[in-house]
């Protein structure tokens, strides 16, 4: 087992993964920039060096920097959190090359998974259903037509490299086709060196569901049940919750195989996350995360699993420890984002000092944040203030938990989204988890 890891991000994930490396007495080095020297999180490490300026590209992008600490510290291991570094195969290389464990799958995985051309290739041959549309990147604009006129309009032109909704344009007829090609092509290359562009059938208004899986390195791979992540915004994502709505044990079983089937083809190891559409009925492979996400702490809370040790764990070379059969999801639990933005004024982030802070508690209650009375929302980073995650024996009790966690919330000093989420938990078709990735677009959600 490792003795000491880094972990390379900052704010509430940091913190996240040195409580399972505190509770596994494993010894932490924190990382911070010129904008972090007084941060939280800093100070739930054992250690804490200085990375850089504010800007990430300085500091927690600045990947030999940190592998350099990793190596006077003394680490066997390093992890990425998300976001920053956490799904970059050459920082992923570069550890290996170190000696150093990069505590996420392979640097090769997750170049293969990057591409969103060759992740569709390997969920075709492993019996995943996805979204009709072309096989390989798009060569010419006339071919692509073509491919286009077969499928039938609205479609979606897709960069290869892309992620989280960047690179992505509707096409709703043949005359818009063409310059919405280069446009997006033009985007890809300037935005992930990779011009390469794909087409899909666009399904319209579905819902946008997630399967967990955790894999070590003998091959044993298991899904954690789902997440419905459908209220989001310009693809920032708002409000998840496990399970769906909708899922029922034989929907989640179909989608939980298929999520494996995709990460033994690829011979996958650590945590993923296998993202889906869900429309009328059928489900469709979009991508495949490779990297712990924000809202791990809602699959934790169902299943009782605790995802960061079992990362550290599988990274370290042991087994997973459990098989599906022991896998039960039980209850409910919704996350609310709260972060330091207005949703009156179309959610403009609102950093600044907070001069007051109390987050809630008491059943069912968990709040994993990065801020306290005092600090700083920096403009440098995300604004997120904490997820706030409420647990249920059902969705009623989830929501009704929620709604007075929303309402014990003290944050005062800058604007945040929590009357938005109020004004969500209050919504009637919320309420019936009448969800779609439309949801805030269909439903005048006014802040309370
Ligand atoms: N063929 C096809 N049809 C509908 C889609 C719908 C989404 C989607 C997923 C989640 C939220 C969205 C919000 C607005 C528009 C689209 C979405 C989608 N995403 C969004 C980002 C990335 N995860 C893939 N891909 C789609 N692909
Ligand atoms: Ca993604």
């Amino acid at each position: 087992m490792f003795q000491k890891i880094l972990v390379a991000n900052r704010g509430e994930i940091a913190i996240r993964v040195m409580r399972a490396c505190r509770e596994m007495d494993i010894k932490t080095v924190a990382v911070y920039s010129d904008a972090d020297n007084k941060a939280l999180f800093a100070m739930y490490a054992d250690e804490a060096a200085y990375v850089g300026p504010a800007p990430a590209s300085q500091s927690y992008l600045n990947m030999e920097k940190i592998i350099e600490v990793a190596k006077q510290t003394g680490c066997d291991a390093v992890h990425p959190g998300y976001g920053f570094l956490s799904e970059n195969s050459k920082f992923a290389r570069r550890c290996a090359e170190e000696g150093i464990t990069f505590i996420g799958p392979s640097a090769d995985v997750i170049d293969k998974l990057g591409s969103k051309i060759e992740s569709r290739k390997i969920a075709k041959a492993a019996n995943i259903p996805t979204v009709p549309g072309t096989e390989d990147a798009v060569k010419d604009a006339d071919e692509a037509i073509l491919v286009a006129k077969d499928i039938g309009y609205p479609v979606l032109i897709k960069a290869s490299a892309g992620g989280g909704g960047i690179g992505m344009r509707v096409v709703n007829s043949e005359e818009e086709f063409k310059d919405a090609l280069e446009t997006t092509m033009r985007l890809a290359g300037s935005a992930f060196g990779d011009p390469s562009v794909f087409i899909e059938k666009y399904i319209l208004n579905p819902r946008h569901i997630e399967i967990q899986i955790m894999a070590d390195k003998f091959g044993n791979v298991i899904y954690l049940g789902d997440r419905e992540c459908s209220i989001q915004r310009r693809h920032q994502k708002l409000i998840e919750e496990a399970p769906s709505p909708i899922m029922t044990p034989e929907l989640r079983k179909e989608m939980g195989e298929a999520a494996i089937r995709a990460a033994k083809a690829v011979g996958y190891s650590n945590a993923g996350t296998v993202e889906f559409i869900f429309s009328n009925g059928k489900f469709y492979f979009l991508e495949v995360n490779t990297r712990l996400q924000v809202e791990h702490g809602i699959t934790e809370l169902i299943t009782g699993v605790d995802l960061v040790k079992a990362q550290i764990r599988v990274a370290a070379g042991f087994e997973l420890g459990m098989t599906q059969e022991d896998v039960s999801i039980r209850g409910h639990a919704i996350e609310c984002r709260i972060n330091a933005e207005d949703p009156l004024n179309d959610f403009a982030p609102s950093p600044g000092k907070i001069r007051r802070y109390r987050s809630s508690g008491g059943p069912g209650i968990r709040v994993d944040s990065g801020v306290h009375t005092g600090y700083t929302i920096s403009p440098y980073y995300d604004s997120m203030i904490s997820k706030l995650c409420a647990y249920g024996e059902d969705r009623d009790e989830a929501i009704a938990r929620m709604k007075r966690a929303l309402y014990e919330y003290v944050v005062i000093g800058v604007t945040t989204n929590i009357p938005f989420h109020k004004a969500v938990m209050e919504n009637e078709e919320f309420k019936k988890g009448n969800l779609s990735t439309r949801f805030i677009d269909d439903n005048n959600i006014v802040p309370a």
